[in-house]
C-alpha cells in the first residue's frame, strides 16, 4: 500500500453522526475542504484529511490501514470486532464521544410479555447485529434463532419472519409505533474514535496524538461549567457539597465583609437551577454559571 504522510479519519457521509462529528473536529480546531464528490475533506492547516463513507464501512478501513482513525457508533465497532477471528485484537476504542447516544436492545410483541431471557429458547429473532446479539445469547444461555436482517428489522415479527427484534433504540417511537416493547439491553451505545491498537511510530501517529490531546480538551470542556458565586465562609463545606464532581473550589476574601468569600469552582457537568436553589438556601448569592471555551492543563 502507498504510504500517507497526513492522518487520515473516517466518518459518516451523511447520517445521524455526520453533524456533531464534523463540529466535535471543528472544535479540535481542524478546518476542511471538500472534495467536488464529496467523499474527502482536505485538512487545511493540520495535515489531517476525512474520508466520507457509509458507517457500517469505517471499522474495516481502519482495520485495513486505509485510514488511522475513525467515527462510529459502539454498535457498528463491536459488531466488527465480533466478525473478526481474533475479537481482542486490531481495532479499539480510543474515546467515547458522547453523541449518538443509543441502545441495541431485543423487543418483543408488545402482547408477548417478557418474563426473562429463557422465553427466547428456540425463538426466532431478527437482527442486523447478529455478532452482538450471538454474543448475548450465549452469556444467557439462551438458543435462540439468529435472522439477518439489513434494515427494517422492527417489522419483521409482525411479517412473521421472527417472535423477536434486536435493533437500536433511543426514544422508543419505533417500538412502540410497531406494537414491541423493549425486553433487555444488549449494549448501550454512543459515538466512539476507533482506532488500530497501536498508533503509526510516525508523523502520522504524533498528529494522532496530538488529536486525542485536543478531543481530551474539548470532551471536558464541553462537559464543565465555571461557577462564580458569594457565600459566608461557614457554609463552604454545605455548598461546595452541592457542586456537580465536587471540585475543589478557589476561594477569594471580600473586603471589608471578613466572613464572606466568593469561590470559583470547573464542575464536571452542568449546574440545574435545583442545585443553584440549593446552593442559594445554604447561603449562596451572586451566581453564575458560565461555559467553558477552551482548557489546557
Ligand atoms: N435513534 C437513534 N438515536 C441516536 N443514535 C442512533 C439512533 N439510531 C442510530 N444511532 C447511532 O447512529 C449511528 C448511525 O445511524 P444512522 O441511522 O445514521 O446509520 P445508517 O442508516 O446505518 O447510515 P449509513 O448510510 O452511513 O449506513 C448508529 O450506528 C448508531 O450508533
Ligand atoms: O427509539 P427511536 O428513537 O425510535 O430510534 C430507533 C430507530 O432509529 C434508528 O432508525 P432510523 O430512524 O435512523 O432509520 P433507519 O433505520 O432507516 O436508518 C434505528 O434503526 C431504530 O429504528
Ligand atoms: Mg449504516
Amino acid at each position: 500500500m502507498k504510504s500517507r504522510d497526513r492522518l487520515r479519519i473516517a466518518m459518516q457521509k451523511s447520517g445521524r453522526l455526520t453533524e456533531p462529528a464534523q463540529e466535535l473536529l471543528a472544535r479540535c480546531g481542524l478546518k476542511f475542504r471538500q472534495s467536488r464528490d464529496k467523499l474527502f475533506c482536505f485538512g487545511e492547516g493540520e495535515p489531517v484529511d476525512l474520508l466520507l463513507v457509509r458507517d457500517d464501512d469505517i471499522p474495516g478501513l481502519i482495520a485495513e490501514g486505509v485510514c488511522d482513525l475513525g467515527i462510529v457508533g459502539r454498535n457498528v465497532l463491536r459488531e466488527f470486532q465480533l466478525s473478526q477471528p481474533e475479537p481482542g485484537e486490531g481495532l479499539a476504542e480510543l474515546r467515547s464521544l458522547g453523541f449518538g447516544r443509543c441502545r441495541l436492545s431485543i423487543a418483543v410483541p408488545h402482547e408477548d410479555g417478557y418474563d426473562g431471557p429463557a422465553q427466547l429458547d428456540g425463538r426466532a429473532i431478527a437482527t442486523s447485529y447478529p455478532g452482538l446479539l450471538g454474543e448475548w445469547l450465549r452469556s444467557h444461555g439462551v438458543a435462540a434463532r439468529v435472522v439477518y436482517l439489513a434494515g427494517s428489522v422492527e417489522i419483521a415479527p409482525r411479517l412473521g419472519t421472527a417472535d423477536a427484534i434486536c435493533d437500536l433504540v433511543s426514544s422508543g417511537a419505533t417500538l412502540v409505533a410497531n406494537q414491541l416493547r423493549e425486553a433487555a439491553v444488549v449494549i448501550e451505545s454512543e459515538a466512539v474514535l476507533a482506532g488500530r491498537r497501536d498508533l503509526p511510530a510516525d508523523e502520522r501517529g504524533e498528529i494522532a496524538e496530538l488529536l486525542l490531546r485536543r478531543l481530551d480538551g474539548v470532551i471536558q470542556v464541553r462537559d464543565s461549567r465555571l461557577i462564580l458565586l458569594q457565600a459566608p465562609r461557614n457554609a463552604l463545606d454545605d455548598i461546595t457539597r452541592l457542586l456537580p464532581g465536587m471540585p475543589v473550589p478557589t476561594l477569594t476574601a471580600v473586603d471589608g465583609a471578613p466572613d464572606q468569600v466568593v469561590v470559583q469552582a470547573l464542575c464536571a457537568g452542568s449546574v440545574s437551577w435545583r442545585q443553584l436553589e440549593d446552593m442559594k438556601r445554604a447561603g449562596a448569592r451572586d451566581m453564575l454559571v458560565l461555559p467553558v471555551e477552551k482548557m489546557l492543563a
